[in-house]
């Protein structure tokens, strides 16, 4: 079960390795590597191979079908239609006031400058299945790539069920607006939407979550295709002090221990005694838990529970850890808020476990892991857009800014870029 840290150790144990965490991944690094150089240069028939390595069974198609697509609408509950499609609303509600309009930023007779948003034409959106089926994973990448008016959305999936993927994912992709599903999944899922093979269309841009495989996978074609984050294993830090609930903190951090024998989960506490109370709630309601195995591995392998001096001091190791999820379960959990500098989403209160974001509120789930909160931040409308420059300047507004642009290009010895603009200037001299 979670083991206690001082926060010394924890440093020393959570932050500090993270760099070393990484060498030890060197070998998920060397099959990834193995894998994509033999489908960049193979295509089809290296896919085919790692697909029955990897997950057993080669589908008779990669693509789900037209008629694959309609039959799985009749195989699910109208219960869950009208679940996912208040989902779909709720996030879409969300995602739609990040949405950017292309801007003037100088608009005067002599200078004219500005940024053009355009979306990215071609999307892969990664949906992880090996151990679960994540249908919410599938709106939460689709519907802002949707909104941002992505020509082409191209979702691939494991197939789990032999040659069928989960119906429920593809009537979410559905929902979401995913135009072709593919039965493919880990490294050889990205690495066939990063360069193609015979039968598939390179992508421009990868994104989603997947366990350390798909990862790793993304990091290395990353530079030939764009990818969102590293969306890895699923974390959750909790702070929380002797009004909290230990029944609730124990609920959210099986939660998220559930996803993955690699998920990390963290809780920092002013009180001992809420900390004995969680861990015997951890205990028991790992009992009756369906994935009550991949959860204790979590939790007794990748969690750690710090007693920290003051809500403070958790907060200055929060920021150091950088969590994918933070939940602040305290008094008055708004005025808190402004001492979060690193995380990738923040659940405020009592009332607002992880799983309601993860599922139905509307912003994202796809939240950057491993401390790289630090620099990044979770999936939105902005990640399927490109943002483009563009500038007019007038005759005589060459003329005003010549001379500084000439001295500039001598100090950096480019005499050519000096002569660009003394040409225009002569010219307009001589006329
Ligand atoms: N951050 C998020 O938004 C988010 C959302 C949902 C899930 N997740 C995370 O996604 C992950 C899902 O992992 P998963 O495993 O269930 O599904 P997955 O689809 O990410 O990975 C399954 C694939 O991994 C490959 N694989 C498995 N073992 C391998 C091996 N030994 N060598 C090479 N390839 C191998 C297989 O090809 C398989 O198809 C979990 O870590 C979960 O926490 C994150
Ligand atoms: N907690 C995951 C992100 O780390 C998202 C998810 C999907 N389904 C359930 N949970
Ligand atoms: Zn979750």
């Amino acid at each position: 079960m979670i083991r206690n840290y001082s926060p010394e150790q924890f440093i020393n144990n959570f932050i500090q390795c993270r760099y070393k965490e990484k060498s030890m991944q060197e070998e998920i690094v060397n099959i990834a590597k193995e894998v994509i150089k033999s489908i960049r240069l193979n295509g089809e028939e290296a896919l085919k191979e790692y697909v029955k390595k990897f997950d057993g069974i080669v589908p008779k198609q990669w693509e789900v079908t037209k008629e694959e697509r309609e039959l799985a609408w009749k195989n699910i509950s109208n219960e869950i239609v009208v679940t996912l499609k208040k989902a779909a609303k709720n996030i879409k509600e969300f995602h739609k006031k990040q949405l950017q309009q292309s801007r003037f930023m100088d608009l005067s007779e002599d200078i004219i400058s500005g940024q053009l948003f355009r979306p990215i034409e071609r999307v892969g959106i990664y949906v992880p299945g090996g151990t679960a089926c994540y249908p919410s994973t599938v709106l939460m990448n689709a519907i802002p790539a949707s909104l941002a008016g992505v020509e082409e959305i191209i979702m691939t999936t494991p197939a789990r069920m032999g040659e069928r993927i989960s119906p429920i994912l593809s009537v979410a992709a559905d929902i979401a607006g995913v135009d072709k599903i593919y039965k493919i999944g880990g490294i050889q899922a990205i690495a066939a939407l990063a360069y193609g093979t015979e039968t598939m269309q390179a992508v421009d841009k990868i994104v989603g979550p997947g366990n350390a495989y798909v990862a790793a996978a993304k990091s290395l074609v990353f530079g030939d295709v764009g990818i969102d984050m590293i969306a890895g294993p699923s974390e959750v830090a909790i702070i929380a002090d002797e009004n909290a609930n230990p029944t609730f903190i124990a609920a959210d951090l099986i939660a998220q221990a559930e996803h993955d024998v690699q998920a990390r989960t963290f809780l920092f506490t002013t009180s001992e005694k809420l900390l004995s109370e969680t861990k015997l709630e951890l205990i028991k309601q790992c009992e009756c838990l369906p994935r009550r195995e991949i959860a204790e591995k979590s939790l007794e392998f990748q969690s750690a529970s710090v007693i920290v001096d003051s809500i403070d001091m958790a907060f200055d190791l929060v920021n150091q850890l950088a969590p994918e999820h933070l939940e602040i379960q305290l008094d008055q959990p708004l005025t808190y808020l402004n001492k979060v500098k690193n995380a990738g989403s923040v659940f405020l209160g009592y009332h607002t476990p992880e799983a309601l974001g993860d599922y139905f509120a509307g912003p994202n789930h796809v939240l950057p892991t491993g401390g790289t909160a630090r620099f990044s931040s979770g999936l939105s409308v902005d990640d399927f857009m490109k943002k483009t420059t563009f500038l007019y300047y007038s005759k005589a507004a060459l003329e005003n800014a010549s001379k500084d642009v000439v001295t500039l290009a001598n100090q950096e010895k480019l005499a050519g870029h000096a002569r660009a603009v003394q040409v225009r200037i002569q010219e307009n001299k001589q006329m």
